[in-house]
């Protein structure tokens, strides 16, 4: 599927996925109110990839609980998500009774990870804060809900955020959001190539992988088996995807590499997918998903 950001902010881009070969969609991580984002240029692609700081633009929640209900009534077969990121705990509180009121039946994606909104630190790493956002969330959210993660980088930060992940009743974990505050330089101009917060954004794409391969199989190890995993970061190819679900990922997100692609891409994986399973005797992908082996 797509991940939250990537051709998934207009209803236009919505009915794009819902008519391609993807799995599931999920939609622009939305805020309670539609916000203009950060000016541009705030999205580069890279050879390997893409820098964003984009700043969470995006339509309000209405609009896409809007889309949700209606795709949910034509396709009730289909899975679908719905992206939240407050820029304060009351806006997600706030967004998340609206969903828990609504009659959305699909899995709500809440966004800990965005590394763009000037000034707010991402959630996703003072672990303190966690705690207090999935307590106050839990308290009435009775509905599927999982955390989108940003990367960690530290075996300590790893066993600290899993501990706190599996007290509470989560559907599935997301990782790994963009790498945060990466900079790239235009070096014959001598400048940065974004505009937003000094050129500074979240890093996607290829060279991401070995960071998010990490993110997935760490959490997997730790993680109760009841936490679904999906796995999201560095994919541009079948064996990109094959490695997220040999570590361990239930489903897998496709973000910049679907950015330049669009729609066929996922054709293109399930097609590559399939030859990489057939060469090795595999009829399903419980034959291998989380079965990564190491050299000890
Ligand atoms: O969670 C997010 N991750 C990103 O890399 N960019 C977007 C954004 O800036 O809106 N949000």
């Amino acid at each position: 599927m797509n991940a939250a950001g990537i051709r998934c902010a207009t209803t236009d881009d919505l009915d794009n996925l819902i008519t391609s070969n993807a799995g599931a969609y999920v939609t622009k991580s939305a805020t309670p109110d539609p916000r203009v984002g950060n000016p541009s240029p705030r999205m580069k692609g890279l050879p390997n990839g893409s820098i964003n700081a984009m700043g969470l633009p995006n339509h309000g929640l209405d609009y896409y609980l809007d889309y949700v209900l209606a795709d949910q009534k034509k396709r009730p077969d289909r899975m679908n998500f719905l992206s939240v990121a407050g820029i304060t705990l009351d806006d997600n509180l706030q967004m998340l009774h609206t969903i828990q009121d609504s009659a959305f039946n699909g899995f709500t994606e809440l966004n800990l990870s965005c590394p763009n909104v000037p000034g707010k630190p991402q959630v996703g790493y003072d672990f303190g804060r966690v705690q207090e956002v999935l307590t106050a969330v839990f308290d009435f959210f009775t509905k599927p809900l999982g955390v989108k993660l940003p990367p960690y980088f530290d075996m300590a930060h790893f066993d600290q955020i899993a501990a706190i992940l599996n007290r509470y009743p989560l559907a599935f974990v997301n990782t790994i959001n963009s790498v945060g505050n990466g900079l790239v330089i235009n070096a014959e101009t001598e400048t940065a190539v974004l505009k937003p917060k000094g050129g500074f954004g979240g890093i996607g794409g290829a060279s991401i992988k070995p960071i998010a391969l990490a993110n997935v199989r760490a959490l997997r190890l730790r993680l109760n088996p009841t936490i679904a995993i999906i796995g999201t970061g560095g994919v541009v190819n079948g064996q990109d995807v094959f490695e997220h679900l040999l570590c361990g990922a239930d489903m897998v997100q496709i973000g910049s590499k679907f950015g330049f692609e669009g729609t066929p891409l996922f054709d293109r994986l399930n097609q590559e997918l399939s030859a990489i399973m057939a060469t090795k005797g595999y009829t399903s992908i419980a034959d291998f998903k989380g079965k990564l082996k190491t050299l000890d």
